[in-house]
């Protein structure tokens, strides 16, 4: 169960930006779906902990994360969320191991060659990567990068995983075969997911419930198949568009 209600003034230049986001979902997988610029990041930073809204409330599962209210403010780890950024966001001056440990406890920033934790190994064996745990991320394809990504987010065995357009740094062909391997992933471990995509075939794969975002606010919520049925339907689909519900 997700319930957020934040809101957050931004100020860039002579540039303001309002986020202004209510959601309150019982789906296991809720997918942000929305243009550029509309505010799916900033919202993933404030339920991750990295940015802090200037009003409102975020829960988990009940777990009060932020409650202005209340003086509640967790740090990133105290939440225990797994965050996949966009570009991975993987050390490029760590290996893959280390990344992966990172974040996992203290002295893990420089572990030992074969001092991977039971919690992070364990990852590495279903992802594969034991070949590649001594190399750089800039020596590692594509796919491993995002495997390695999700070792390590996985790794805090996150009570929610929030996904930051997990697919677009891939080509389409592997970005399929990742789509197959996250939904399988999904299918195993019943770990809720919030996904941030602007592609409708993401939706339909890793979401059960979409949420539509415009200018920083919710503007509607669908079921992802009725994404694909409005694109067929309204060619030149713009977010006006799928104003429903
Ligand atoms: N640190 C910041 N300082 C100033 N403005 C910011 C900052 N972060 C985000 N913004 C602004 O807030 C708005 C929403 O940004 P956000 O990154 O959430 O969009 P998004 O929907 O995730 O976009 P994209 O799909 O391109 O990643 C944008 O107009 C952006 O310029």
């Amino acid at each position: 169960m997700i319930d957020i209600n934040i809101t957050r003034r931004i100020r860039a230049g002579k540039q303001a930006f309002g986020l202004n986001v209510q959601l309150k979902s019982k789906a296991g997988r809720i997918a942000l779906f929305g243009p550029s610029g509309s505010g799916k990041t900033l919202t993933v930073h404030a339920i991750a902990g990295l940015m802090h809204p200037d009003s409102g409330y975020i829960r988990v599962n009940e777990r009060t994360l932020f409650d202005t209210s209340k003086a509640i403010c967790l740090t990133p780890q105290e939440r225990k969320l797994g965050y996949l950024q966009q570009d991975y966001g993987l050390f490029p001056h760590l290996t893959v191991a280390q990344n992966i440990g990172f974040g996992l406890k203290k002295g893990m920033f420089n572990p030992g060659r074969h001092a991977l934790p039971e919690a992070a190994a364990r990852w590495v064996e279903v992802f594969g990567l034991q070949n590649v745990l001594h190399s750089y991320p800039r020596e590692i394809s594509g796919g491993q990068k995002q495997r390695a990504a999700l070792a390590r987010a996985l790794s805090v065995q996150p009570n929610l995983m929030l996904l930051d357009e997990p697919l677009s740094a891939l080509d389409a062909s592997l970005r399929r075969k990742m789509r197959e391997e996250l939904a399988a992933l999904q299918a195993r471990l019943q770990m809720p997911t919030i996904l941030i995509t602007h592609d409708i075939d993401d939706a339909v794969m890793l979401a059960d419930e979409v949420h539509l975002i415009r200018d920083g606010s919710i503007v509607g919520s669908c079921h992802p198949s009725s994404l694909r049925e409005l694109q067929s339907s309204t060619p030149s689909m713009t977010l006006d568009a799928l104003k429903i519900a």
